[in-house]
């Protein structure tokens, strides 16, 4: 097991075009941390430069507290799970797992040992005389991963590991995967562009947008303290709902905000260096929008018409678009809702505790 630290590491392509602009993390040993960003942010860039796959352009990498920048990849004390299994075909599956250790010089019972016991720990003991073509994908992905495992890493890579799986194998593997870390504890760094991956997996999660770092915290911290529009707008399905909207007076206790309607609404954030007339987004997620009863009248509270409705069996989100503003805003309720038709005009509560914060640059308010 090992330690992770960079510090300011760069890619540049060619000499000029740079992919990943100085990325300082620390990861500690046994953790298990999610990459997460959207496609082409570079997140998988920065996998393979700690993997060594890729050349380091500037700043440093260091595993297990020693410089490693300049070592090749086989001797990192790394294994790397991609999202092509890359088996061999023409291997078994005990073969698959054993190649590398045989390569190391182990052989006999202790070989069979190794592999018997990281086949057992992915359950797929019943399955080591097969070749890979009479496997599953599910099955193929765990072969990766036991190959993986018999070679003991200090750190295990992975990337995009269960894209190719359905989507019922997907939340299957998730599970297994941290299973396997709590067995295990080894560090763990794992890239995904699913934020669901990131949020179930990851102890902690770095969200990366256009090769730089938005914010490194748990998925609690960054669920419910994003720290910005990027990060607000990322994490969460639905998406957040932003709402434009200009401060209309900034209290000890809270900011007003006015909405293009000319609603006020009281979000619980610290007015900071804002100042009245400032134009701000007003975010908030889709299960803290209380629907009210027809006619209701109380502070925090918007008109909209009803845009569509998903049932979903367990909640209904209601979609609905505010007047002065094109967007639809989206309510997640765990009872009611089902019953509204497009065109129906509903009251909606936006609770003050959940009201979030952005400047014009998009940086979140402290809460208050
Ligand atoms: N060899 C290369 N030369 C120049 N640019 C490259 C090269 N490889 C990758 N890039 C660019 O670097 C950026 C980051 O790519 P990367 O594969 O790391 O993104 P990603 O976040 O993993 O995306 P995805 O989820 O789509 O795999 C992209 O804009 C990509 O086009």
């Amino acid at each position: 097991m090992a330690a992770v630290t960079l510090k300011g590491v760069v890619k540049r392509y060619d000499d000029k075009q740079t992919i990943i602009h100085g990325i300082d993390l620390a990861i500690a040993d046994g953790e298990f941390v999610v990459f997460v960003g959207p496609s082409g942010c570079g997140k998988s860039t920065l996998l393979r430069m700690i993997a060594g796959l890729e050349e380091i352009s500037g700043g440093e990498l260091h595993i297990g507290g020693l410089l490693a920048n300049d070592v090749a990849p086989a001797k990192r004390g790394l294994a790397m799970v991609f999202q092509s299994y890359a088996l061999y075909p023409h291997m078994t599956v005990f073969e698959n797992m054993a190649f590398a250790l045989k390569l190391a010089g182990h052989k006999g019972e202790e070989l069979k040992a190794q592999v018997g016991r990281a086949a057992e720990i992915l359950q797929i003991a019943h399955l080591l005389q097969r070749r890979p073509k009479e496997l599953s994908g599910g099955q193929r992905q765990r072969v990766a991963i036991g190959r993986a495992i018999v070679r003991k890493p200090e750190v295990f890579l992975f990337d995009e590991p269960l894209s190719n799986l359905d989507a019922s194998l997907r939340v299957q593997m998730r599970v297994e995967l941290s299973r396997l870390h709590k067995e295990l504890k080894t560090t763990m760094i794992y890239v995904t562009h699913d934020q669901v991956e990131a949020m179930t997996l990851g102890e902690r999660i770095v969200v990366i947008n256009g090769g730089r770092i938005e914010q490194v915290g748990t998925p609690y911290e960054l669920y419910t303290n994003p720290g910005n529009l990027f990060v607000a707008g990322f994490l969460g399905a639905p998406k957040m709902n932003f709402i434009g909207a200009d401060v209309a007076h900034i209290g000890a206790i809270g900011v007003r905000v006015r909405l293009a309607d000319g609603t006020l609404i009281d979000a619980d954030c610290d007015g900071g260096a804002a100042a009245i007339g400032d134009k701000v987004t007003l975010g908030i997620r889709a299960e803290h929008m209380a629907l009210l009863a027809a006619g209701s009248a109380q502070a925090n509270m918007v008109g909209a018409v009803v845009g569509h409705v998903e049932y979903l069996g367990d909640q209904t989100v209601v979609y609905a678009s505010m007047q002065g503003d094109p967007a639809l805003i989206a309510l997640r309720q765990p009872q009611g809702g089902a019953a509204l038709r497009a065109g129906e005009r509903i009251a909606v509560h936006l609770p003050p505790a959940h009201c979030h914060l952005f400047d014009a640059d998009g940086r979140a308010f402290a809460r208050a």
